[in-house]
């Protein structure tokens, strides 16, 4: 097994920067540039050297004993003085050590992956949870980094596992005398399971939305003040305007952060049947990617659309500072509206996340699907008579497995190079 080391902490000038190092060899590596390791737990200053005895920096030098490390591998941790150059004749000090070698993306947190200190859930929380630049999704990354959807699998595991049992069970009787009948007990622990898991499943797609951010589409008729409304929502000239009627033909993203919230507004080609060929195209796109939105903000005075709002979708009356006083408007130009047209929007799709469970992938979702279709086949087989109970059973099995996938016990392998792609080095 190779030695690992990486910058822990982000690429330039900083005021301490973190050097990682784990493996078999990581005490011998660090003692290479620093003699003296500080014991397990324990954090010492250090004088760094190259080979040839010159000074590098001063550091803070900090080791864990294996198993008790994140890698669960011995690790030690170089912090020192946030400078590009320091960091760099410390990796190249390392790297020119045998059996050492720059770690890939991820790769610790593999490592810990495979010592059992992370379920593949875990992996992914902690993914999600570097990535989180909103309140809510670091509250959600770090549920799931915590572990909340391993515990839960871990209880449906236990309840599949516990219902295949008493069936199969029931199968070795078979010639003898007539057995316990398992079936409610079974169909209870069955019919509980399923419930729970259509639940997750069901709340999976807004805890979805709350990680990626939630889309609202800005929409209307050319000219009405689309992209004005936008540039004043981003605090910044994000799209062109112009009284040209046609003027925005891409769709235009800026993310922004609503009150913890991450959502992504799309301002968008005014909707009119145009003669432009690219304008056309343009339009075309708007639609999609509207009717594809959580939300839609209509600036329209009534005029028909190509987009037919939703039941939570808002409408309202553009360039408010040149109409009558009184009627539900709002204002790029003068930011009329602005205020209470974001906090609607807040609150609408605050109150779609109550709903929110704790499988925030779509993998999570397609294993629990996998897995509740497994279980109602069970369910129905289990309905028609213990002659089919080793089919039930089979049926459980196959969820069991479904579930075991989610949290990494099997079928990893595939999965890993995947998850591992979007990590960053160091961690
Ligand atoms: N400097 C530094 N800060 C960091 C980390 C790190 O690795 N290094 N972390 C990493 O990403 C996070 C903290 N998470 C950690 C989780 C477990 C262990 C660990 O060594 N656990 C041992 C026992 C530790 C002890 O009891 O002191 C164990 O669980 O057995 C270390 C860090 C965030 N901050
Ligand atoms: N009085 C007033 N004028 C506005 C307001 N918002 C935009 N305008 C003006 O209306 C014209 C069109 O604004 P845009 O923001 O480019 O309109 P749009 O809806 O993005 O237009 P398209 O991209 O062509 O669909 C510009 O001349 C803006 O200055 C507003 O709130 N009040
Ligand atoms: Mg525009």
């Amino acid at each position: 097994m190779d030695t690992i080391f990486a910058l822990a902490t982000a690429q330039g000038r900083a005021g301490v920067s973190v050097i990682r190092i784990s493996g078999p060899d990581a005490l011998d590596a660090a003692r290479k540039l620093c003699g003296d390791v500080p014991g397990p737990r324990h954090a010492a200053v250090r004088k760094l050297r190259d080979t040839s005895g010159d000074l590098i920096d001063e550091a803070l030098v900090l080791s864990f004993s294996g198993p008790q490390s994140f890698t669960g591998e011995d690790v030690v941790e170089l912090q020192v003085h946030g400078s590009v150059a320091v960091v760099r004749g410390c990796l190249k000090e390392l790297g020119a050590i045998d059996g050492c070698r720059l770690a890939e993306p991820g790769e610790f947190t593999r490592r810990a992956l495979e010592n059992n200190r992370l379920d593949l859930a875990q992996v992914e929380g902690l993914a999600d949870l570097i990535d989180a630049e909103t309140e809510g999704q670091r509250r959600q990354a770090v549920r799931v980094f915590s572990g909340a959807l391993g515990e839960k699998v871990e209880i449906w595991r236990r309840d599949l596992i516990r219902a295949a049992a008493l069936l199969e069970a029931t199968i070795d009787f078979a010639d003898e005398e007539v057995p316990v009948d398992v079936s409610p007990e079974v169909s209870a622990l069955l019919a509980a399971t399923a419930s729970d898991l259509t639940g997750e499943i069901e709340g999976s797609f807004v805890a979805e939305r709350i990680r990626t951010g939630f889309e609202v589409a800005i929409v209307g008729a050319p000219n009405v003040g689309k992209s004005t409304l936008l540039n004043r929502l981003a605090g910044r000239d994000a799209a062109i305007t112009s009284e040209i009627a046609g003027t925005t033909r891409d769709v235009i993203e800026v993310k922004m952060d609503l009150g913890g919230l991450a959502v992504t507004f799309l301002d968008t080609a005014g909707l009119r049947d145009s003669e432009d060929q690219i304008e056309a195209i343009g339009v075309e796109r708007a639609v999609e990617r509207a009717e594809k939105a959580d939300l839609r903000v209509f600036l329209t005075e009534g005029a028909t659309l190509k987009v037919s709002p939703g039941p939570e979708d808002i409408i309202l009356v553009p360039k408010q500072d040149v109409l009558v006083d009184g009627v539900r408007g709002v204002s790029g130009r003068t930011g009329q509206g602005v205020t209470g047209l974001i906090e609607d929007i807040r609150e609408i799709l605050s109150n779609r996340c109550s709903y929110a469970g704790i499988a925030t992938h779509e993998r999570h979702r397609l294993a629990m699907e996998q897995a509740l279709a497994g279980l109602n086949a069970a369910q129905e087989i289990v309905g028609r008579g213990p002659d089919l109970y080793d089919i039930a059973a089979e049926e459980l099995r196959s969820a069991i497995r479904a579930l075991e996938a989610l949290v990494g016990r099997i079928d990893v392998e595939n999965l890993l190079d995947e998850i591992f792609a979007s990590f960053c080095v160091g961690k």
